[in-house]
């Protein structure tokens, strides 16, 4: 038989009043009694303000700890602050810290003392929300922890050491730190030593391309722990069991922004302590049958692939030379000329032209985005994957010349824009943006790159079209005939050179940007891996009204 959660209701005293608090299993609450109702024994009086109310979700609650009290005096500042006549009246104390919401999504770490007349009533306390604490067992105890000291602006380890060790450690959350000393050093860790039996959990200190290198290290080591060759395109990959968390600090921090709505280190250090679980859609990027790397973001080519090249030359400048690229490529405006085929998700909930959000408890990622009778939950379960041959039929074709292509296999919101690349896009839902910006003017690119940052459409323009699709393929003009070189062994100059040679070739190459990450080939198929990844987060909570309305809408 299921253990029904020990109730406790008692008078506690807190900030100068007494409080009737009240613990049910799920709930922490605590309200301000007024004066006349008071039972508690002792001489106090205050003019009380009734009816002040706090609730705390017990999940939501990080750690309980006793006050000793030592020669008269305790160990916490606010201990000071009481007189001694109410010190002799309450001589116990215990601390809670809890998450505390604040603006725009972040979260903090916050506590409330409440002090008791009797010693045996404090550790009873103590001891219910610890055995409450105890019984969510989706919480981790022991993670593993990898640190970029050189992501964003070099500040992985200080944010690490500073403000995020200390909340691990009030949570009684043990781990094992490794500060990463050269590229791929995590991936390749986790894909061939670590302990993973061991841990909980795996957190990344750092941006987006850390975290690209544990999903790499991760769904590599599963596959090859369960014999599947991550080459074939058709493969059926087998989802990791270990949650990932994101310290935020990079450059992008998209992966983190989009998941939990802000890139703050607390507020994610506080999502991977209450265990929050957010699966993710993985996309698996080959050439000619050879895998060649994983993404969760963004898939850009042309514009994004551009600034990509051209910005990882200007690493010095930290998270600024993206928009140092970023201008600079707009002013190049470069377009590029190739077939975009791709296979549209039908059978799917929702469009990227929604005016829904994927939010926390997503109702379409928990359908694995399957539009389906609901009536079985079997049927959920056979929802098509990359691998699925019956979906292979109805394949669609674009061709022509495209400043930008991008694949958004979720919103890509980031601090630079907070809607994202394709603000509809779902987290868990199997299914990729793809995203067609046609040869445009200038001033025309402008609008829709501007749009990112309003409330205005950026898809609804004459030359953008949008598609939500399981798998796609590039093929760059000069492959569509021809077999195509490769990037790595020929380089990119070549490229340019037999390009501006090649009488048929109308632009030059671009390459893509893979989550930060330059691709060595322009002719790629993409397939979508719905939910192979989860992470500490619970996607984006619905905001109040109010805070809603602080981001006027801009038009242009
Ligand atoms: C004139 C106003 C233009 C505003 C346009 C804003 C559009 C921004 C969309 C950004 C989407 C970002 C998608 C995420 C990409 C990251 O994976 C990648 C690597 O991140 P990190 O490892 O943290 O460095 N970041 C980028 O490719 C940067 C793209 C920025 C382009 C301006
Ligand atoms: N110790 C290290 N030295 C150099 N590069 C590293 C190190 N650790 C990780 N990297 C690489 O740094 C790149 C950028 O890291 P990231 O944390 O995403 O920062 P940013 O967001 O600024 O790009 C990643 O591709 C990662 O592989
Ligand atoms: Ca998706």
């Amino acid at each position: 038989m299921e253990k029904q959660p020990r109730l406790l209701a008692s008078q506690l005293f807190l900030k100068n009043s007494v409080f009737e608090v009240l613990l049910n299993g799920v709930l922490l609450t605590w309200k301000e009694i007024p004066a006349n109702k008071k039972v508690i024994s002792g001489s106090i009086h205050h003019p009380l303000k009734v009816g002040t109310s706090h609730s705390v979700s017990v999940s939501e609650i990080l750690a309980v700890r006793e006050l000793h009290v030592d020669g008269g005096t305790k160990d916490d500042g606010r201990w000071q602050k009481m007189s001694q006549k109410l010190t002799e009246a309450y001589p116990y104390a215990f601390t809670v810290s809890y998450v505390e919401r604040a603006r725009q999504h972040r979260w903090r770490c916050s506590d409330v003392t409440f002090h008791c007349s009797e010693w045996a009533l404090c550790q009873q306390w103590v001891q219910t929300i610890r055995e409450q604490l105890t019984a969510l067992t989706s919480r981790p105890k022991h993670l593993l922890v990898y640190i970029n000291p050189y992501g964003g602006k070099q500040q992985g380890k200080c944010i690490y050491e500073q403000k995020v060790a200390p909340l691990f450690a009030c949570a009684s959350i043990s781990t094992d730190v490794i500060v990463t000393e050269h590229a791929n050093h995590a991936r390749d860790h986790l894909k061939t030593e670590a302990e993973l039996k061991k841990y909980d959990g795996v957190v990344c200190v750092g941006g987006d391309g850390m975290f690209s290198e544990i999903v790499h290290g991760l769904v590599s080591r599963t596959q090859r722990d369960n014999g599947v060759d991550q080459n074939s395109p058709e493969e059926k990959l087998v989802p990791c069991t270990l949650r990932i968390g994101i310290i935020p600090a990079g450059s992008t921090d998209c992966i983190c922004y989009a998941t939990v709505g802000i890139n703050d280190p607390v507020t994610s250090a506080l999502h991977v302590i209450v265990g929050d679980s957010q699966p993710m859609d993985v996309c698996s990027v080959h050439h000619n049958n050879t895998f060649l790397r994983y993404s969760v973001s963004l898939l850009g080519y042309g514009f994004y692939g551009d600034v990509l090249a051209d910005s990882e030359r200007k690493r010095w400048m930290g998270p600024a030379r993206y928009d140092f690229s970023g201008f600079k490529k707009f002013l190049t405006h470069h377009h590029y000329e190739g077939a975009v085929s791709f296979l549209p998700a039908t059978d799917t909930l929702g469009t990227p032209r929604d005016k829904t959000r994927c939010r926390a408890g997503c109702f379409i990622c928990q359908h694995d985005g399957q539009l389906y009778s609901g009536d079985s939950q079997e049927e959920s379960k056979t929802a098509p994957d990359v691998s699925d041959r019956e979906y292979e039929v109805g394949w669609g074709v674009v061709r022509g010349k495209f400043l930008a292509i991008n694949a958004a296999s979720m919103s890509c919101a980031c601090p630079r824009s907070p809607k994202g690349l394709s603000p509809a896009a779902h987290l868990a839902d199997g299914t990729t943006d793809l995203i067609l910006v046609r040869k445009c003017s200038r001033f025309n690119f402008l609008r829709h790159l501007l749009r990112h940052t309003s409330k205005d459409d950026q898809f609804d323009m004459t030359f953008v079209e949008v598609h939500r699709v399981r798998r796609f393929r590039f093929t760059p003009r000069h492959c569509q005939n021809d077999s195509e070189l490769d990037l790595r062994e020929n380089g990119k100059q070549l490229f340019s050179q037999i390009c501006r040679d090649h009488p048929a070739c109308s632009s030059a190459y671009s390459s893509w940007n893979c989550d930060g990450e330059i691709l060595p080939h322009a002719a790629i198929e993409v397939g979508v891996h719905c939910q192979l990844i989860k992470l500490f987060a619970r996607g984006i909570e619905e905001q109040p009204l109010f805070e809603d309305l602080a981001n006027p809408p801009c038009a242009l």
